[in-house]
């Protein structure tokens, strides 16, 4: 093994792993290091302040000698220093030359601040969504008879019928080196959000979306609404493959949300029953309809692997748990540790902020809370609140910001947040308004055209059709106008003019929506916005 270093090895032959290439990096010289720290800085902003980093290719075979891996594991922990970040070692392991060493290089964080991903939580009732919620945020396991989701539950007729019906807000903190923070308290085990943050530096949000039929609707506003990164699908093992799970999988695919499966309650399953839940699952995965590549998750190897390669291809990871063994619960933490958020963010481009919910605080007054889809917003800024019914949008000035309750000086594109509002009150506001940059000059839209396909609808779809359409947080009925076919059914495509029925909205074109009436469903993306002075009657 020589102590050389052949720069094109890096990016010509290093592993993929979701452009996070690894390479030999045992002696550069000053040149070559300024280009291993560029391309490092690249790919942490890639990965939103994080990437997965192998060492130990040398020339064409992987592995290095021991000094060799020491010499340049020294070069890789130097470069974190540069770009203020942590060097986190995940595993080890001796190849055909020696060893490979795949590295965590985590961006410190201050006290305030943390790495942010959202998962949406979707299954059939009864997969154990709360269940697997309520083990991983408070740490104890659960009894098989709904003990670790009581501690979710937040509406009186849910506890009662033990059925979710909102959409819920759970989070798990890790720190630096993996570890899970959350520690409910001792009595009464509720969960210090502010404490948790503080001691993280990286927060998953899960989004629990309803598993029922009868909560469809909160399930595609939950997915369309709260944008999130990644889509965790729960199959309860003896089961299977039944009713929503479809669905909601469809929906994921549709709106481009990756997707991982958690299989639970394999401590109660047969072992036959296990095997065809599986053996059907794979099939459904790489069906043409979803075209991906499954992948049983037995390991830590496997964590590393499908959490590199997860957001940019169509790995599909495939868990098998236990919410009452705890079995496997190490590597699903594992790869949520790994998971980075998909929005990257610029602090130069203009702001925008969506608004998914409005509360009134006693001695506060009207807060709104959302996701922050783009550039950056600080405390005192200006932004335009809007549209109002008339399509008008209205300064107001930023005066406090919280993330998950803890207040904080400023909130980036990706992350979520709430405001409070001054003299604004609650019911002048709607979901689906934005508060964005004076810099974007906003426009509200009556009309929009969208290419949509219908995934399912019993008849046709003609002009003059309504349905709700979601689009972020947006979820208003709108009406066909005229397409490009005379009518649409099941599995058709068509390009397809709308115009919302109660006002005006905030739309971008490439959005992705949803268009829904009971059964009907079909996707789609906005190809043109109409200015407001210019609608069609
Ligand atoms: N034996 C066993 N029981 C489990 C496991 N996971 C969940 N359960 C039980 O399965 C039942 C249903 O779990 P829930 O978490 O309520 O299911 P859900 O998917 O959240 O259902 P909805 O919230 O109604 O959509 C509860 O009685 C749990 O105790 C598991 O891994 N093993």
């Amino acid at each position: 093994m020589t102590g050389q270093i052949v720069m094109s090895r890096i990016e010509d032959q290093g592993p993929k792993h979701n452009g996070r290439n690894g390479g030999s990096k045992k002696y550069p010289n000053g040149e070559q290091y300024d280009s291993l720290l560029h391309q490092l800085r690249d790919r942490m902003e890639e990965g939103c302040g994080e990437t997965i980093y192998v060492v130990g290719m040398d020339g064409g075979d992987w592995g290095l000698e021991e000094k060799d891996m020491e010499a340049s594991a020294a070069t890789v922990r130097s470069m974190c220093e540069q770009v203020d970040a942590d060097l986190i070692t995940l595993r080890e392991r001796n190849e055909a030359a020696g060893l490979v060493r795949d590295y965590l290089i985590r961006r410190r964080m201050g006290e305030l601040d943390f790495l942010e991903v959202r998962v949406a939580v979707v299954g059939n009732v009864d997969a154990g969504k709360s269940t697997l919620l309520g083990v991983l945020t408070h740490g104890e396991l659960d009894n098989g008879r709904g003990f670790a989701r009581q501690k979710l539950f937040r509406h009186k007729h849910e506890m009662e019928s033990g059925r979710t019906s909102s959409v819920g807000n759970d989070i798990l903190g890790f720190d630096q080196e993996g570890q899970v923070v959350n520690k409910p308290d001792s009595h009464g085990g509720s969960l210090d959000w502010t404490k948790i943050c503080e001691k993280s530096s990286k927060v998953i949000t899960f989004i629990d979306l309803a598993g029922h039929e009868k909560y469809l609707k909160t399930t595609v506003f939950g997915m369309t609404g709260h944008l999130p990164d990644f889509c965790m699908l729960m199959v309860g093992s003896n089961a299977g493959i039944v009713g929503m799970t479809k669905e909601h999988l469809g929906l994921a695919l549709a709106l481009n949300v990756p997707v991982f499966v958690v299989v639970t309650k394999i401590d109660m399953c047969p072992a036959n029953i296990l095997q065809e839940t599986l053996k059907l699952l794979q099939r459904l995965l790489k069906s043409p309809g979803c075209r991906k590549i499954p992948v049983l998750v037995q390991n830590k190897d496997d964590v590393i692997v499908t959490a590199s390669n997860f957001s940019s291809e169509r790995m599909c990871p495939i868990f098998q748990i236990s919410n009452v063994s705890g079995e496997n619960m190490d590597l699903l933490k594992m790869f949520l540790n790994l998971l980075s958020s998909r929005t990257s963010y610029h602090d130069d481009q203009p702001a925008e902020f969506q608004i998914d919910d409005t509360y009134s605080v006693p001695g506060v007054g009207t807060v709104v809370s959302g996701t922050t889809l783009r550039g950056l917003i600080r405390l005192n800024d200006t932004m335009l609140l809007g549209p109002d019914p008339l399509g008008s949008f209205i300064p107001i000035a930023v005066k406090s910001i919280h993330r998950k309750r803890m207040p904080v000086k400023e909130v980036r594109g990706g992350q979520t947040a709430s405001f409070s509002l001054k003299k604004i009150k609650r019911s002048s506001i709607r979901k689906g308004m934005v508060m964005v940059s004076p810099r974007l000059c906003p426009q509200a839209t009556w009309e929009f055209e969208a290419e949509i396909l219908v995934l399912h609808h019993p008849t046709t779809i003609s002009p003059r059709y309504q349905a709700m359409v979601h689009c972020g947080s947006i979820r208003q009925t709108a009406t066909i106008l005229s397409m490009n076919r005379d009518c649409l059914r099941t599995g058709d495509k068509a390009s397809v003019h709308f115009r919302f029925i109660k006002t005006p909205e905030y739309l971008h074109c490439d959005q992705r929506l949803v268009f829904r009436e009971g059964r009907t469903k079909a996707v789609g993306t906005i190809t043109k916005v109409t200015e407001q002075g210019l609608m069609l009657t």
